[in-house]
């Protein structure tokens, strides 16, 4: 008889944990037999009940070398249908199905092997812990972010929730044990032994469950092991996040599987994220506040523990855990705790033979993620500027935000919650057409985008308008003006706002609610300086920061650049944005009226993003917030495509190379696109090549 595929399923799955047939084997029967041949409760979740099961055995084996199966079921008698609550307990009625048979043989299981692990309370961060102590207060602690996480009402009304899956639990204790105690590291983790911890979770993400709530960590099977400075970091990074990873543009730290990524390793190639499973929760669960959830982990784990660290917080030891796991998992030395998570917010060099630059933070905390900084060669000067979330007025520009110019029928006073949600569009979707925008996931629609994209592609295939005296010409100051060259009457998305009835989640509320993506600023190595790239995949249409800086008017624009170009700091700078997109529809513009967005002195991410020519990754599309006077406006970048992790983001910014009279000289393209527009840059690069050929 043919075997059967289920079996041979869950074989090869375990044997690409490195675990073979015949250690699964039983397991495997027993747990047939547990679950009355019910397949599908062991194949769910990548056969997480098996896994669970076979290190369960394993770990019993280790401890008191006496147990000889991994789950005593009291001679196959299966346990009651009752599940143990902790303080007050509740009874399950007796229509559970099995699922909660499961999660009810789970518990028992895993509050048996957790108790006894239970040791004394430790006092200090992960980095402190002793080795007999670090489980049980890794463990603790994990326990309690999921916990207190699900909600207040399930708390109140369940009481204490189980632990349900031991093995990343344990995985982590033996990381931790591993991190205070190097030797016992050496003496008892063995090389294969460590081949299975970072090999065996192919998807890299580890997770420990706590009823209906799961925690993820997520790690880099694929670094190899050695040192961190012999590997370029940049290739070291893409090798980590190319294979599966699965996270997507943020929303809220929200990754698409509806994770919520709650702590990361400084470079997020390990991250903590935090899940309740819907199938499992109440139906009354809401998302918490993280905030909330962080506090009520300080206030009763930190004070539990009696940790008086002063800097000590939830975050920063789960940082500290992500970043552990990482040091371990290149079989880095443990060098204190602080090497690789706490960094300041100055540059810091990390070892002196190979130095680098890393900056923790940028925004200094001024965003909603964290932005980092890293220069490999550690040679470059760190750029001067003053990080600025949202763009503020220099001097003159007539900037008029006030509620009373919002007409009643420019808003939608009567909507609430979300727009998204309602079966017709509000007002606010007036402006693209009667649909908004954004999708219900928060990326823009494909239609809207296709034709933002085609605007930047071909623009004169599209509207154009000319100004009777062109601010732009008029700013130079020539004895002469010139005649207005034209400005594309671009495509604006409207959010809703404050005079709105919606509230602050509404989709049609994205870049308002500011930058969710994970973005680092790195040297490009390529001529450009400076760039940004993503440390996650971005799906097309995600938006990704606005270009802020100052709003200055174009005749003090012009005056900064004459500045600028008189001064010997003329080799690099930001590129300022005109705000013309809607300079068609009103007569003459006053000259506080006519506005651009510099990012030289005071700006945000964007200010680093790189040109390129035609075929960028990311598009600037004009978003009105505040005020329906469309002189001032924000510029959203949105990916126009998918990104992969580690791209760079690049952003097209509109450069006429043969435009000799334009303010800002044009630098040397160095963008590499086949479709690079700047001929100089062509006609050098195709000459060096036919002296190449010439020399050979
Ligand atoms: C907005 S900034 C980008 C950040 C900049 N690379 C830096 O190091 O600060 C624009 C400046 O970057 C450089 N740059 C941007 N894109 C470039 C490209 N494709 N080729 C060469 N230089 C580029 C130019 O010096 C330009 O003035």
């Amino acid at each position: 008889m043919a075997p059967n595929p289920r079996f041979i399923k869950a074989f090869n799955a375990m044997k690409s944990l490195g675990i073979s047939y015949e250690e699964v084997k039983p397991v495997l029967k027993r747990l047939l037999q547990l679950y009355d041949n019910n397949w599908e409760l062991i194949e769910e979740d990548n056969y997480r009940a098996l896994i669970d099961a076979y290190f369960e055995l394993e770990e019993d084996k280790q401890a008191e070398g006496k147990r000889k199966a991994p789950i005593n079921y009291t001679d196959g008698v299966r346990p009651k249908r009752k599940l143990h609550l902790g303080d007050g307990d509740a009874q399950v009625s007796s229509s559970d199905n099995s699922r909660q048979e499961l999660s009810e043989e789970k518990t028992k299981i895993h509050s048996r092997t957790f108790k006894q692990e239970i040791v004394k309370p430790s006092r200090s961060s992960i980095g402190d812990i002793e080795a007999t102590s670090s489980s049980q207060t890794v463990h603790t602690m994990l326990s309690e972010v999921e916990r207190i996480s699900p909600l207040p009402c399930m708390a109140a009304r369940d009481g204490k929730l189980h632990i349900e899956n031991v093995s990343a639990a344990r995985h982590c204790k033996d990381l931790i044990d591993k991190a205070s105690n190097p030797h016992m590291r050496s003496k008892n983790i063995s090389s294969n032994h460590r081949q299975k911890e970072f090999m065996a979770p192919r998807t890299q993400k580890h997770k420990l469950h706590i009823g209906p709530v799961s925690m993820s960590y997520y790690g880099s099977s694929d670094v190899s092991k050695g040192n961190l400075h012999a590997k370029s970091l940049s290739d070291l990074f893409q090798n980590v996040h190319k294979k599966g990873d699965s996270s997507a543009c943020n929303n809220n730290n929200r990754t698409q599987k509806g994770d919520i990524d709650i702590a990361s390793s400084p470079l997020g190639e390990v991250k903590i994220s935090l899940n309740c499973d819907a199938a499992l929760r109440q139906p009354n669960f809401h998302i918490p506040d993280l905030d909330a959830v962080m506090k009520s982990m300080e206030e009763k784990y930190l004070k539990a523990y009696k940790i008086v660290e002063p800097q000590s917080s939830m975050v920063k030891l789960l940082d500290d855990l992500c970043g552990i796991y990482l040091k371990l998992g290149l079989d880095l030395k443990q060098k204190g705790s602080h090497n690789m998570t706490c960094l300041p917010q100055q540059a810091v060099t990390v070892d002196e033979n190979n130095p680098y630059h890393f900056v923790d933070d940028i925004t200094k905390g001024s965003e909603n993620v964290k932005i980092s900084l890293l220069d490999e060669t550690g040679r470059e000067d760190l750029p001067k500027f003053n990080y600025i979330p949202y763009n503020l007025i220099y001097q003159d520009a007539n900037v008029n935000i006030s509620l009373a110019r919002i007409a009643d029928e420019g808003c939608c006073a009567d909507c609430a919650g979300d727009c998204l949600s309602l079966p017709f569009s509000c007002a606010c979707a007036q402006e693209t057409g009667g649909e908004f925008a954004y999708t219900p996931q928060g990326l823009l629609k494909e239609d809207f985008l296709t034709i933002c994209m085609s605007m930047k592609k071909e623009p004169h295939d599209h509207h154009f308008v000319y100004c009777q005296e062109c601010p732009l010409e008029r700013s130079k100051n020539d004895v002469i003006t010139e005649p207005c060259k034209g400005h594309l009457v671009r495509k604006f998305i409207k959010e809703c706002w404050r005079k709105c009835g919606c509230d602050m989640q509404c989709g049609n509320r994205v870049v308002q609610r500011g930058i969710r993506c994970k973005l680092q600023v790195f040297l490009t190595g390529e001529g450009k300086g400076w760039g940004v790239r993503t440390l996650e995949y971005l799906p097309k249409g995600c938006f990704v920061c606005e270009y802020s800086g100052e709003i200055l008017t174009n005749t003090e624009l012009y005056e900064r650049n004459q500045r600028i170009v008189q001064s010997s700091d003329n080799d690099r700078h930001t590129y300022p944005v005109t705000l013309d997109a809607d300079w068609g529809s009103e007569g003459v513009l006053k000259d506080d009226e006519a506005l651009c967005l510099d990012a030289t002195y005071n700006g945000n991410v964007a200010r680093f993003i790189n040109h390129r020519c035609s075929d960028a990754s990311l598009i600037d599309i004009p978003v009105e917030v505040e005020t329906p006077d469309r002189h001032y406006y924000h510029l959203a970048l949105f990916t126009n495509r998918n990104v992969n992790a580690y791209e760079e983001l690049t952003w097209d910014y509109g450069i006429d190379f043969d435009d000799h009279e334009h303010p800002i000289k044009a630098f040397k393209c160095c963008c590499g696109s086949a479709l690079c527009r700047d001929k100089k840059q062509k006609v050098s690069k195709s000459f060096k090549g036919k002296k190449r050929r010439e020399e050979k």
